[in-house]
């Protein structure tokens, strides 16, 4: 039996399965080639092919997603052929693996659902998740619903594409089931590895010097500072929409280098991607029960409440004091772990200041000012290497030693203050983040200095535990700093009839204000918010009202704005509190 009968055995019972789906452990069988089967040989030798285990999955139309598998065959290394909910498709290559599961490329055969027989040859990744328990199957199966929903955002290739998934039921009771996911397969390699010149398991154990100050063969420590803050400015600009959208229903968990793959770059652009959402957890679930769900992540982006947990427990976070930890790590654990990314690649990424020899070298030239920058901006470097020396220690005593070397580490006790080291560290946060932000309290003008700023100022507000900005207000700044924002101001004056009273940086401010507190308390600002915020879009009605929504004196006040509004074809108005949905006695009063 050659290769093209071996696909048709094994697409046909597919077909009959839809008319007589109770003959189906019958054809199941018929799926199990004979280890003898001379079919096996011929893709042994196929130039290219790798050894994969079979994947067989049948879900039958319209049933419940309920995939079957073969038995296990002795021969399971060689075939290269498996099913998605009613999708056949070739493995063809091997993309990555990671802690859950093998990610592989293969194409689409055959679509037997769709009914279309052409292969489909743009590869896909196939991700193939073998949790070892509960939680994690959900996650895998969540990491399916997020690409989904992800789909809403617009933009190409910030997030691999949802093209279908399936889940193989356990052999046995004991075991958990596993998920199979086709997403689209993007272009690039991982951020750490072009950061570094070396792959995350490397990353374990290098010399932390070495990585700290570039002299890794391969690291990519050769941009100019504005250079290096452009791309983090880009990756911002990507991901900003995403984490928007994302943290309405879920948190990643997981933001790291080695997460993001980078493509196409430039002296100081480039494209960026997320991956991996294997690890994330839906947003409403955590804030209620992130004392009882596990810690998880890579430890350098793990925020100190993290570590706390790890250390002395949920009680003692949810106990502490100071009340920012436990909101933090509830709340915006992406946050944190994205503003260290950003921070990691502007000091990665730059060369130091021999980089910018022109602009730096002649300093005589320059105004006290810029001189006074400057100094602030290498103290800030300062902080920030020695605070990422500490998290990236804290990651390679983690993989060597495990969770128990470091909370024998967290657990001892400063000689001086006499507290636990983990509550030094959670100190050492905070005086780190007033160094971030030191170098933004007075800009020289230019636009390197507005640029690395805005990175400094941004990253530290992502970071520190006290901080309520949100993605949205982010992006309405950075909007401001690339002048996309005068752009949209006037594409909107145009549109809306009623200028709108406020500038963008306010709407940005009122949107922090909504979003403070989104998921704290389910608010109805906020789930109004959520439901309805679309950030970009153009029918917002933009204006400063009175703060008090329930306030029946505030609802008179609003109602001339709101007839504006309704006037210019808008159904929602911008308050000092945010965005509002009129209730239907305002609409009608107003109309
Ligand atoms: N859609 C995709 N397009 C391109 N490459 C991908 C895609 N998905 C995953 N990869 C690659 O495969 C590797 C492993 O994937 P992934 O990180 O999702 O698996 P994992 O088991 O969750 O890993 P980890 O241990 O890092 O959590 C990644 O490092 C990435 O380079």
């Amino acid at each position: 039996m050659g290769l093209h009968s071996g696909n048709a055995h094994v697409g046909d019972p597919k077909l009959v399965f839809r008319a007589q789906p109770r003959q189906r452990q019958q054809y199941i069988g018929d799926l199990d080639l004979a280890a003898d089967d001379p079919d096996l040989e011929e893709r042994e030798e196929r130039p290219g092919l790798i050894a994969v285990k079979p994947t067989f999955m049948i879900e039958l139309p319209g049933e419940k997603s309920q995939g079957i598998t073969t038995k296990p065959r002795e021969d399971w290394h060689i075939d290269p052929y498996f099913w998605i909910d009613g999708a056949k498709y070739e493995v063809t290559g091997k993309v990555g693996s990671g802690s859950f599961g093998t990610v592989f490329q293969a194409v689409e055969l055959e679509d037997y659902v769709r009914n279309t027989r052409k292969p489909n040859f743009t590869p896909v990744a196939v991700k193939r998740s073998s949790p070892a328990k509960q939680e994690l199957l959900e996650a895998a199966v969540l990491e399916a619903e997020i690409l989904k929903k992800l789909e809403a955002v617009p933009g190409e290739n910030f997030v691999p594409r949802y093209v279908r998934h399936g889940t193989i039921p356990p052999p046995d009771e004991k075991k958990v089931a596993e998920v199979v996911l086709a997403m689209t397969k993007l272009p690039g390699k991982p951020l750490d590895f072009w950061m570094y010149g070396i792959d995350e398991q490397a990353l374990k154990t290098v010399s932390i010097p070495k990585m700290l100050d570039g002299d890794l063969p391969g690291a990519c420590r050769s941009r100019r500072l504005e250079h290096a803050a452009d791309m983090v400015i880009e990756i911002l600009r990507t991901m900003c929409p995403i984490f928007s959208a994302l943290r309405k229903f879920a948190f990643h968990r997981d933001i790291s280098a080695h997460n993001f793959l980078i493509d196409d770059v430039q002296d100081n652009t480039a494209k960026f991607a997320v991956l991996d959402f294997g690890l994330a957890v839906r947003a409403d679930k955590w804030r209620r029960e992130w004392g009882a769900r596990n810690i998880a992540g890579d430890p350098r982006y793990f925020a100190p409440s993290a570590w706390m947990q790890l250390t002395c427990g949920h009680k003692y976070v949810a106990c502490h004091p100071s009340s920012c930890w436990v909101k933090q790590y509830a709340h915006r654990l992406d946050h944190y772990s994205f503003g260290m990314l950003m921070l990691e690649m502007l000091f990665a990424l730059w060369k130091g200041p021999e980089a910018d020899e022109e602009d730096w070298a002649s300093s005589d030239e320059l105004s006290d000012q810029v001189v006074a920058w400057r100094s602030s901006f290498l103290a800030t470097r300062s902080a920030w290497r020695s605070y990422w020396k500490t998290c990236v220690r804290l990651f390679q005593t983690f993989h060597t030693g495990g969770a128990h070397a470091l909370r024998d580490e967290f657990l001892a006790k400063n000689q001086i203050t006499k507290q636990l080291a983990i509550d030094d560290h959670c100190e050492n946060l905070v005086a780190t983040v007033k160094e971030i932000s030191a170098p933004c309290t007075d800009v020289p003008e230019g636009e390197l200095y507005k640029k690395v700023s805005f990175v400094l100022q941004t990253a530290a507000d992502l970071i520190c535990p006290t901080s309520k900005t949100r993605w949205q207000e982010i992006y309405w700044r950075l909007l401001h700093l690339t002048g996309d924002a005068s752009n949209l101001h006037n594409r909107r004056k145009q549109k809306i009839s009623t200028e709108p009273t406020s500038s963008f940086v306010a709407v940005a401010q009122i949107a922090a204000e909504v979003e403070d507190s989104d998921g704290e308390e389910a608010q109805p600002a906020v789930q109004s918010m959520s439901s309805d915020s679309s950030f970009g879009s153009d029918d917002l009605f933009v204006t400063k009202v009175g703060s008090n929504y329930s306030d029946e004196a505030d609802k008179v006040s609003r109602l001339p704005v709101l007839r504006n509004a309704l006037k210019s074809g808008h159904r929602r108005i911008w308050t000092e509190t945010g965005l509002r949905v009129p209730d239907k006695d305002m609409l009608k009063a107003a109309e």
